[in-house]
């Protein structure tokens, strides 16, 4: 039996599998005489699961480090978050009804509120949501959540999905893999499972209802393909595929203190994007050369009201430190399209992504939060190197704006006796095809570029980068990309410059080949991709990538450029 998902976290695993079946937690509405005795026994629920996630916590915190483990400090504050548990203890009091069943309401009335938002992470926050009600109904129905500490066999886990807590339970030395209904690269046992190094294959959609438990599973977490019960020539080949990938890893790891050099001497730049302070440990884990991309909105999205000056500079300078003099560009606020701030209510736009958002915000009627945001990190600049970089620049006006505004901060900031540094380069994306075209002059007064290819290309083709329908065209080798690309890259070394790409593409084995051929100066990439990308490029020629970019820019379609990036590399 063979199921295709997606590839969450590289690797190939072969063991019999387990089963994971949460328990059924059906509450059934009851009234209820004694109130006072029911919020009692709902309370003592909430203090067993508490004690359940601070050891859970603890586990995640020896196994992972902090970041996964403060997954857990944010169950254990939803926990004692008034706004949720009041009202379900409110429900219980005035609707005289028993708080199993008020907290299935409660809590489906806030799941279903973060599951409609229009913003990929705010829907991850829904099954956290989901994770710390079920533990608790679980304590209030008298129910056991399987526990996966108990595991003490080689089995790869086959479940509808995993929750963070879950994740968190599980030994490397016995779970070779996971296998999920649901889910996506994005969500949270997934990010999981590629910092545990556990392979994982998601979103087979009816995997866990087709399978037994103790049934022998091989799956790949690169390709996604999942077979149930293999003939014995396909265990061979996966026996294979999994020596290959150790070798892979063994082989890839002796790049980490390695310099980003070409086959023929160059010199490139390999560095990390990120979302918060605690992603430096796996940049550092990877041998990344500093930060290219600070998407800085993840600060403000993971707060109720915008982080203040003092909160983002902390932030900020966390980063600095973290990198020790190493590069670290941090961009501005970028929020609109799919990204909302539930704080900032905006009208309802026909077309968000060609809407007001980024800086086109914070130069217009948010200048507020701009300046708060400029002046933290020119209060951080002191701490590091620090590059600013604005988003979603269309018009040079706008990149003047932006940088009047910043010089602004840095005099009121130097007038009250705080040390700003002198050395910020000041860049901006290059994401938006106006701005491309005319790069030139944005070279003028830009001290760097960074091309944002994946609105880049939405933008080029007209395609939507989250319609699956037109995904078909969203197409990075095609000639047309690469024409732009080009344009970018030369237009900022006629000035001195450099232009660096922290857009998908940048990481893209196929694409690296072309960009190196094309010039660009810096690569920024999520930090497990950047040993594979430094191994490449220690292959690559930059002069033969020369000729196999010029022939590219000539093609007529994409899958021609494929093939040639292919025959390049044999
Ligand atoms: C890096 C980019 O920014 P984001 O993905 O945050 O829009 C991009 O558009 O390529
Ligand atoms: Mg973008």
């Amino acid at each position: 039996m063979k199921f295709n998902g997606i590839g969450a976290s590289n690797g190939i695993a072969i063991a019999h599998i387990y089963k994971l079946e949460h328990p059924v937690l059906a509450p059934v509405k009851k009234d209820i005489t004694d109130v006072d005795a029911e919020i009692a026994r709902f309370d003592s629920a909430i203090d067993k699961s508490q004690g359940e996630l601070e050891r859970i916590r603890d586990n995640a915190m020896a196994k992972m480090g902090k970041e996964k483990a403060d997954v857990f400090n944010a169950h254990l504050l939803m926990l004692a978050d008034p706004e949720f548990m009041d009202a379900v203890r409110a429900k219980v009091r005035n609707e005289k009804v028993n708080s199993d069943f008020a907290l299935k309401e409660v809590a489906t009335m806030f799941i279903t509120m973060f599951e409609g938002m229009d913003n990929e992470y705010m829907r991850e926050r829904a099954a956290d949501i989901k994770d710390v009600s079920s533990r608790v109904l679980a304590h209030l129905l008298g129910k056991t959540i399987p526990d996966l500490t108990l595991i003490d066999q080689e089995v790869v886990i086959v479940a509808d999905d995993l929750t963070p807590s879950d994740t968190a339970q599980l030994n490397k030395k016995f779970v070779k893999g996971f296998a999920t209904n649901i889910g996506g690269r994005t969500s949270h046992s997934a990010i999981m499972a590629r910092s545990l190094e556990i392979p994982a294959t998601v979103g087979l959609k009816n995997i866990l209802e087709s399978v037994e438990a103790g049934q022998v599973v091989v799956m790949n977490g690169e390709t996604g393909e999942v077979i149930v019960e293999p003939s014995d020539d396909e265990v061979k080949e996966y026996q294979k595929a999994a020596i290959a990938f150790n070798e892979l890893k063994a082989m890839l790891a002796k790049f980490k203190d390695q310099p980003t050099v070409t086959a023929d001497g160059h010199h490139l730049e390999l560095v990390a994007n990120i979302g918060t302070p605690n992603d430096i440990e796996g940049i550092i884990n990877n041998g990344g050369e500093g930060v290219g991309l600070y998407r800085t909105e993840f600060l403000y999205m993971d707060a109720s009201v915008a982080p203040s000056e003092e909160e983002q500079y902390q932030a900020y300078k966390a980063v600095l430190e973290g990198m020790a003099g190493k590069p670290v560009v941090v961009r501005t606020l970028d929020i609109g399209g799919d990204k909302k701030l539930p704080y900032l209510p905006l009208p309802h736009e026909e077309n968000p992504f060609l809407g007001y958002r980024a800086l086109r915000m914070c130069i217009g009627d948010f200048k507020d939060i701009f300046n708060t945001q400029l002046r933290a990190l020119l209060r951080a600049s002191v701490h590091g190197n620090l590059k600013i970089m604005f988003p979603m620049v269309t018009i040079l006006p706008e990149f003047r704006a932006a940088k009047e505004m910043l010089l602004e901060q840095k005099a009121a900031l130097l007038a009250e006796g705080i040390a700003v540094s002198e050395d910020i380069e000041v860049g901006m994306m290059m994401e938006v095809p106006a701005s491309a075209i005319l790069a030139d002059q944005f070279a003028k007064e830009a001290d760097f570029f960074s091309i944002g290819t994946n609105d880049l290309i939405g933008y080029t083709m007209a395609a939507d980068r989250m319609n699956q329908k037109v995904s078909y065209l969203y197409q990075p080798y095609n000639p047309s990309i690469l024409r732009v690309v080009k344009g970018i890259i030369d237009a900022s070394h006629a000035e001195g410059k450099w232009t660096g790409m922290c857009g998908e593409m940048a990481g893209d084995l196929t694409a690296i080949p072309l960009l190196v051929g094309l010039g660009l100066d810096e690569f920024s990439m999520s930090a497990s991709s950047i040993l594979p990308a430094r191994e490449l490029m220690s292959r690559l020629s930059k002069a033969e990538m020369e000729k196999v970019a010029e022939q590219a820019l000539q093609m007529g379609t994409a899958e021609e450029v494929v093939e040639l990036v292919n025959n390049a590399l044999k």
